[in-house]
């Protein structure tokens, strides 16, 4: 065994965990996952882990969370979080409730466009690793950097994350564009507004807006929303086809979080007033308000007004 050997326990067994776990076995790394069928306890587990990774749905990240918060870690251990969600009943991203229940830990987001399938294929990826904490996002940057896996630091960690959330509501849109066959045209109008309302929102949560042309904001954008392999995008697409909310999640295999993560965004922005109105034609067709025709409908005949790309707050 060498003396380097870091110990990674990854949380989550899903697409994405077993994805990141595959990415660090690449490096020189003792490597375990936990999963909630586990019969193992988590406690025990990460008692020896120099890096704990999350990889799970938004709905386990509390419960995980407190399980951490009791059990004893290595104290230089570092918690990375690599969910892309928003938590319902306190509108918290993932690191904030990291943050909150585990405070004594440098946090590390992990988020970038990075399709779990591709990853597991080997093809080449990039994504972004954001912490607060340089040393923490180096050393992660570290564990998982590869031939065919770039890792770059970042130090905006809610920008990172949010980039990777919001984008997930509006994969769910693009989808439906392309499930109806609007074209190109409309797509990319989609997408190039879409990035200034997810600015909007980030700029409310304190992230740097720059970090929103990034790989964790724009690039994710592009790589969800033009792709198929989107559990998010395949359920804006499935609605298009005629199916209902319900029969589209059935169809998808796993967890498309911008299903949820549109409920919050629309309770935050109406409470703060910020203006999102593709994310929140995104709500009113998932909650049955309205029909897809009428959301494109209404996105075309909105009051004409500048870009103003000068003052995305706006
Ligand atoms: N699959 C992908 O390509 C990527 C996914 N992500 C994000 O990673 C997260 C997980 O996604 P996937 O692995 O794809 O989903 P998945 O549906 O394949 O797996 C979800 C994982 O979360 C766990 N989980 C769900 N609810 C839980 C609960 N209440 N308590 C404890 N654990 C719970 C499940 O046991 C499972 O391990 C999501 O937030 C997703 O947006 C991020 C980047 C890429
Ligand atoms: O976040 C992802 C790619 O970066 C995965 O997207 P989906 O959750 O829509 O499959």
């Amino acid at each position: 065994m060498k003396s380097d050997l870091k110990n990674v326990t990854i949380i989550g067994s899903g697409a994405w965990g077993s994805a990141l776990a595959d990415l660090v076995q690449r490096n020189d790394c003792h490597v375990q996952i936990w999963s909630r069928q586990s019969q193992s306890s988590l406690a025990a587990l990460v008692s020896n882990s120099d890096a704990i990774i999350s990889a799970v749905s938004i709905k386990g990240v509390r419960t995980i969370a407190e399980k951490l918060q009791t059990a004893k870690l290595l104290p230089h251990a570092v918690l990375v979080s690599a969910t892309k969600g928003l938590e319902p009943t306190t509108g918290k991203t993932p690191s904030q409730i990291w943050q909150s229940l585990v405070p004594n830990h440098p946090l590390v987001v992990l988020s970038g466009p990075n399709l779990s399938k591709e990853i597991m294929e080997g093809k080449p990826a990039a994504t972004v690793v954001a912490s607060y904490n340089d040393d923490a996002a180096q050393f992660i940057q570290n564990i998982f950097a590869s031939r065919n896996f770039r890792v770059y630091t970042n130090s905006d960690p809610i920008g990172v994350e949010l980039g990777g959330t919001l984008k997930n509501v509006i994969a769910i849109a693009v989808g439906a564009c392309d499930g109806l066959n609007l074209g190109t045209n409309a797509k990319s109008a989609l997408i190039a507004r879409s990035l200034i309302e997810i600015i909007r929102v980030g700029v409310y949560f304190g992230a740097q807006p720059e970090t929103f042309w990034g790989l964790s904001g724009l690039g994710d954008l592009l790589a969800t929303c033009n792709s198929n392999l989107s559990r998010n995008y395949q359920v804006g697409y499935a609605i298009a086809q005629g199916l209902s909310l319900d029969e589209a999640i059935a169809q998808v295999q796993g967890t498309a979080e911008g299903v949820n993560t549109a409920n919050v965004l629309i309770e935050i922005s109406d409470r703060e007033k910020i203006s999102v109105p593709v994310s929140r034609y995104v709500y009113r067709l998932l909650k049955g308000e309205i029909t897809l025709q009428q959301a494109v409908e209404g996105l075309m005949e909105r009051d004409l007004k500048p870009e103003n790309l000068e003052n995305l707050e706006l």
